[in-house]
């Protein structure tokens, strides 16, 4: 853990079709941490650039529009110009953190930063492919945290009401063996559920619990240290209590919408 006391600084990573970076500094910003949106470009001219930052996040949006699969040419660019980087975040001394959001989820699966440490081979663990249906969906969500997950992100929060929007975000596994080491290591982090708080099932939940079809219901995929983590759906929709869409027919007001409190975790790990 960091000794810094200051705000962290947040690398919000835009390219051609992002459209989740205001909203993603916004909820960093809310949780008291510094936030800047970067174009890629910017940090290919000048890659020392990322020395600025504690926490490098990938947000939501259609990056070069989906095209070949979503995430894949801005994983490429980062993989072609920007290893250094991804690495420095991931790795480095063990002191920042990394967030992907939706299509950054997208993106740091095809960087194979989320699986990394379960193939013994060359071959990746899992994916995120088309959801069941075979359209984009975009609905509210019951998430369950796996409470023994080292996720940075979701520790101290047990379930979580938020947006999903995505058409690429089916959580598949190479087999069972790479599905039970991710599982056994806490690293599936958090899992669509039912409303009932039915907690974390491995059992595939029908559509529309599970929204895609993901195996073990599978939202959010973590690294080993919990630094590193990924997600479809979307905490920065869910920042104040009036976006929860039946805001208006709740006795009480939270005082902030669900995920509020992700941001604040990774700036408290700072602290
Ligand atoms: N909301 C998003 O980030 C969308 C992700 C991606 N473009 C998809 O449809 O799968």
């Amino acid at each position: 853990m960091s000794t810094q006391s200051v705000a962290p600084r947040v690398l919000v990573l835009r390219a051609p079709g992002t459209n989740c970076d205001e909203e993603t500094a916004f909820a960093f910003e809310k949780a008291g941490a510094i936030a800047e949106r970067v174009h890629v470009n910017r940090l290919i001219e000048n890659p020392a650039l990322k020395d600025r930052y504690q926490i490098l996040c990938f947000p939501g949006g259609f990056s070069y529009g989906d095209d070949i699969a979503a995430g894949r040419i801005l994983a490429t660019r980062l993989r072609e110009h920007l290893a250094g980087m991804v690495d420095s975040f991931v790795h480095g001394n063990g002191d920042r953190l990394v967030l992907g959001i939706c299509n950054g989820m997208q993106v740091m699966m095809r960087l194979g930063v989320l699986t990394e440490g379960v193939s013994e081979d060359d071959q990746p663990p899992a994916t995120l492919t088309w959801n069941n249906h075979g359209r984009f969906e975009d609905r509210w969500v019951h998430l369950a945290v796996d409470a023994k997950s080292p996720c940075v992100f979701t520790q101290g929060i047990e379930k979580m009401y938020l947006p999903m929007a995505h058409a690429e975000g089916k959580f598949v596994a190479r087999d069972e063996s790479a599905l039970s080491r991710l599982r056994d290591a806490g690293r599936l982090a958090v899992r669509y559920t039912d409303e009932s708080d039915a907690g974390v099932s491995d059992e595939v939940l029908p559509f529309p619990i599970n929204p895609n079809g993901a195996d073990a219901n599978v939202a959010g995929v973590c690294d080993a240290s919990g630094r590193v983590f990924g997600l479809m759906p979307h905490p920065e929709r869910h920042i104040e209590a009036t976006h929860h869409p039946f805001w208006t027919r709740r006795k009480e007001q939270p005082e902030h919408g669900d995920g509020l409190a992700m941001f604040q975790n990774a700036v408290q790990w700072f602290a």
